[in-house]
């Protein structure tokens, strides 16, 4: 060894000697007169950054409350990455309860649930609610399917197998192991409705052989398995028709109007208002949408009940509306969209007497918060060098208008 270090020693040439040794003397003059130890220069920053680290995996998650065996449920969530989803698995996990999020990510985004993935009380299952599936839980949310109409209508077969035999599976699964099931159903049971504000006693306008169909009578037969499961099985069911609803983590690019609009108007495109603009629609924010969700499911009515903001808008106020919050955009009219409903509106009495719900966030609060989200969306997106663009909705044919 000794041998070693003096051959090594006398390999180096005197200018690397000299070298060397005035490097060492600056170091060691450096470390005389900053009053630290040449040990600690490095090792410090290691230290911070071992700090650092463990700070980020015990504060990792957001604060969840404790609740007793007793009280603790197993719920399972279909379709909970996705945008009502995530935010229902949210405020589920807060409260201290067990969730199993299941999804195939057709829509759904890993990056919505990502904030609890390896919590003790938190699972994440990949997969499609057309095939069984079994598992214990005490309470399904069954909110899986294609929710915007351009999704929906991108795969029609596929969006009728998720909400036909998918709830048949989920229904199946609820009878086995005992469980309430609450389903996502839709203002969009109503069609076009010839009644307004819409009430639950309203059996709807659809078109069956329209572009729509596919989820419309999709969640309508959703509704009538259901019943079904309730009356000869003794299931118990919940169902939640869910009026228009917007918010963070609404995929940018999905083609509702809210996405349109804003990414429209953030990227200082024209806002695209299909048809004359007159058209009405309520839009509620997604808090709103996952409190009435929970107290539906926890309360004892298994009828059907409308969840939505009842504050109408025709779709180019609306238009003018987001135009405005952003400071930017002109408007552009296009074709209408085919079978668009002319109005809606929830009648939301129900609700208010019986869970003693409604809806709390102004618009144009909610539409602040997700401009914010859009905005940093879009540079999330820039900085992967991927541009959304705003999708289109199926046109009836003819000339697009401009004005
Ligand atoms: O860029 C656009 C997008 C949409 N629109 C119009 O805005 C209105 C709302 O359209 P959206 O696509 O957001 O939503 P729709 O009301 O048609 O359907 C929604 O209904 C309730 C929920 O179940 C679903 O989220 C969705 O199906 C429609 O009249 C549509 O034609 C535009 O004028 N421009």
């Amino acid at each position: 060894m000794m041998k070693r270090v003096v051959r090594l020693i006398s390999g180096l040439n005197r200018r690397m000697m000299k070298l060397l040794f005035a490097l060492a003397l600056i170091a060691y003059i450096a470390c005389k007169y900053t009053n630290l130890d040449c040990f600690d220069i490095v090792v410090s920053p290691l230290r911070e950054k071992i700090r650092d680290l463990e700070q980020s995996f015990s504060q990792k998650y957001p604060p969840v409350k404790f609740l007793s065996e007793k009280d603790r449920k197993r719920i399972l969530i279909t379709g909970g990455a996705g945008f009502v989803g995530s935010h229902l698995t949210d405020k589920l996990m807060m409260d201290g309860h067990e969730v199993t999020v299941v999804d195939n990510f057709f829509t759904g985004r890993k990056r919505n649930v990502e904030h609890w993935i390896g919590h003790e009380n938190f699972e994440l299952i990949n997969h499609d609610v057309v095939e069984p599936l079994y598992i214990e839980v005490d309470q399904i949310y069954h909110l899986a399917s294609p929710a915007s109409p351009p999704n929906y209508m991108y795969n029609p077969i596929k969006t009728l197998k998720t909400n036909t035999i998918g709830t048949l599976n989920m229904l199946g699964l609820a009878k086995r192991v005992g469980a309430r099931l609450l389903l996502a159903s839709t203002s969009e049971v109503y069609g076009d409705p010839e009644v307004h504000p819409q009430n639950e006693e309203y059996w709807g306008h659809v078109n069956p052989i329209g572009p729509r169909a596919c989820y419309d009578e999709g969640k309508r037969v959703a509704e009538t398995m259901c019943y079904a499961y309730m009356k000869q099985e003794g299931v118990e069911v919940r169902v939640a028709r869910i009026f228009n609803t917007f918010g963070s983590r609404m995929h940018m690019n999905d083609g509702r109007v809210v996405s349109n609009f804003i990414l429209q108007a953030l990227q200082g495109e024209p806002l695209t208002v299909y048809g004359t603009g007159s058209q009405t629609r309520a839009f509620q924010y997604v808090s709103d949408l996952v409190n009435g969700l929970v107290l539906l499911m926890n309360s004892n009515i298994s009828s059907p009940v409308n969840l939505g903001n009842p504050e109408e808008h025709t779709i180019l106020e609306f238009a003018r509306l987001i135009k405005s919050l952003v400071g930017k955009g002109c408007i552009q009219f296009l074709s209408e969209a085919q079978d668009d409903p002319q109005r809606r509106r929830p009648d939301i009495r129900k609700a208010r007497m019986m869970l003693g719900w409604e809806p709390v966030v102004p618009l144009e609060e909610g539409l602040n918060k997700t401009i914010q989200y859009f905005s940093r969306e879009l540079e999330h997106q820039a900085n992967n060098q991927y541009i959304p663009k705003p999708k289109a909705a199926r046109m009836k044919k003819g000339r697009p208008r401009h004005n």
